[in-house]
């Protein structure tokens, strides 16, 4: 599918997208708790999609209802075949630590799409080692993965400049491991989302705990309980939509949106526009953001919620002056290497870019250029690119890569007032 998007200005209010990352913890830790859970809003994304199927091949219940679906967990069972997680990187590093629930004597193979397969699996394989674990990459460090029966558990320290998402798997895992785990991780980025797995696995009745900057986090044998709960409205995703009000003089407000912690998270996103120079109010789960004039430049850190690049990046575009953003070494491990793609982006729609040592600088313009580009298999370079196109005209082909955390994206931005033609 081919979107071709005219200059246009937002306007109006749409319902947050549900959390895909949210959803999948929901859905690894339902696959442990003994019981029926009861999940309502889960997105459709394919990524949550995909960690569905990997919850019914360990062995899960899984019945849809209308608005709802209900898992029944407990034991962990050998899948019959290998699970693909097509494009998910959470879904993998999670099911990757499943697999050491599976009987001993038995294992599961853990592989994904062409982009999850480039993606490391070192840090995960190595914190399982370091918790007794037989786990293998059979392709040098990168999927396919194979996991055996067995997690004794104890202490690994694995460095976490490269993701975070293996100590997400290993506290899910480390609930059901013989002995508890715990788990250091130096340099760690994308803490916030440390930070989630850690609040949903307290919903499960997880008895786990992290020190102030969750550099290190253990976890207690658990007894999990199975919950009803909703799939909250997804700071990352928004983000996008409140970008095209600064990049488009326009005015938006998203609904659904949990209460912004003090902690790291993709919530700082009010925080970040606030930078820009925009008017933004939180109120009773809903975020207004409305922007007059021309966006500041900013310098950011963003080595917490590496997901906001990509919407703020392309803010700065527009912005008066040279921004940089900090903290992105890790951006190259994405579903595309985000450093290149962001780059790319922008100097296809004439903006000049620097990238050196994790910081992106870039140099501010209102003379863009209507872009053509493709969507490298990245939903998130996709929705970038459709921000400065709602300011300038782009057309972005492969636009449906959307699918894998907001399929309904190009209907959204129709419905607040983005002109798009699809063919
Ligand atoms: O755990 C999660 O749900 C995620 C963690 C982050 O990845 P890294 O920890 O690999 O940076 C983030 O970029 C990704 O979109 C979702
Ligand atoms: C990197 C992402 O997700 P994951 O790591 O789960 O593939 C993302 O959604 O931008």
């Amino acid at each position: 599918m081919k979107v071709t998007i005219q200059p246009s200005r937002v306007s109006g209010e749409l319902n947050a997208p549900p959390s895909k990352s949210w959803a999948q913890r929901a859905l690894f830790l339902s696959l442990l708790a003994e019981g029926e859970s009861e999940i309502t809003n889960l997105p459709d994304a394919d990524d949550v999609q995909a960690s569905l199927e990997a919850i019914e091949a360990f062995g899960a219940e899984v019945s849809m209802e209308i608005g709802s679906i209900t898992v029944k967990g407990g034991d962990v069972k050998t899948p019959e075949d290998v699970i693909n997680l097509r494009g998910s990187g959470t879904g993998a590093r999670i099911a990757i630590g499943i697999g050491t629930l599976v009987p001993r004597g038995t294992g599961s193979v853990i592989t994904g799409n062409a982009s999850l397969r480039r993606r490391p699996m070192t840090p995960v394989i190595e914190t399982f080692r370091a918790l007794g674990a037989d786990v293998r990459s059979l392709r040098n460090g990168l999927l396919p993965v194979v996991s055996f029966g067995g997690l004794p558990g104890g202490i690994a320290e694995v460095d976490g400049s490269v993701t975070s998402q293996h100590v997400t798997s290993a506290l899910i895992a480390g609930t059901k491991s013989e002995n508890g785990v715990s788990i250091r991780s130096p340099n760690l980025v994308s803490r916030g989302y440390v930070a989630l797995t850690v609040e949903v696995m307290e919903k499960f009745g997880a008895s786990v705990s992290c020190n102030e900057s969750f550099t290190e986090c253990s976890v207690q044998p658990s007894h999990l309980k199975p919950v009803e709960l909703e799939i909250p409205g997804d700071y990352a995703l928004a983000a996008f939509p409140m970008a095209l009000a600064l990049t488009t003089k326009g005015s938006i407000t998203v609904k659904g949106l949990p209460f912004p912690s003090e902690g790291p998270g993709d919530h700082k996103i009010l925080d970040y526009l606030k930078a820009f120079g925009a008017k933004v109010n939180y109120y009773s789960g809903s975020v207004e953001v409305r922007m007059d004039e021309r966006p500041k430049a900013v310098r950011l850190n963003l080595r917490d919620e590496p997901d906001l690049a990509l919407p703020l990046i392309a803010v700065a575009a527009l912005a008066e002056g040279e921004s940089v953003f900090r903290g992105l070494s890790h951006l190259a491990y994405k579903e595309s290497n985000r450093i290149e793609q962001i780059i790319n982006t922008l100097k296809c729609f004439g903006v000049s870019a620097k990238y050196d040592a994790g910081s992106i600088r870039v140099w501010g313009t209102v003379s863009l250029k209507p872009c053509v580009i493709t969507c490298p298999d990245d939903h998130r370079v996709a929705m970038m690119a459709s921000i400065l196109g709602a300011h300038i005209g782009a057309r972005i082909d492969n636009a449906e890569c959307v699918r894998k955390s907001w399929p309904e994206y190009w209907d959204v931005l129709k419905r607040i007032g983005v002109r798009i033609l699809e063919q």
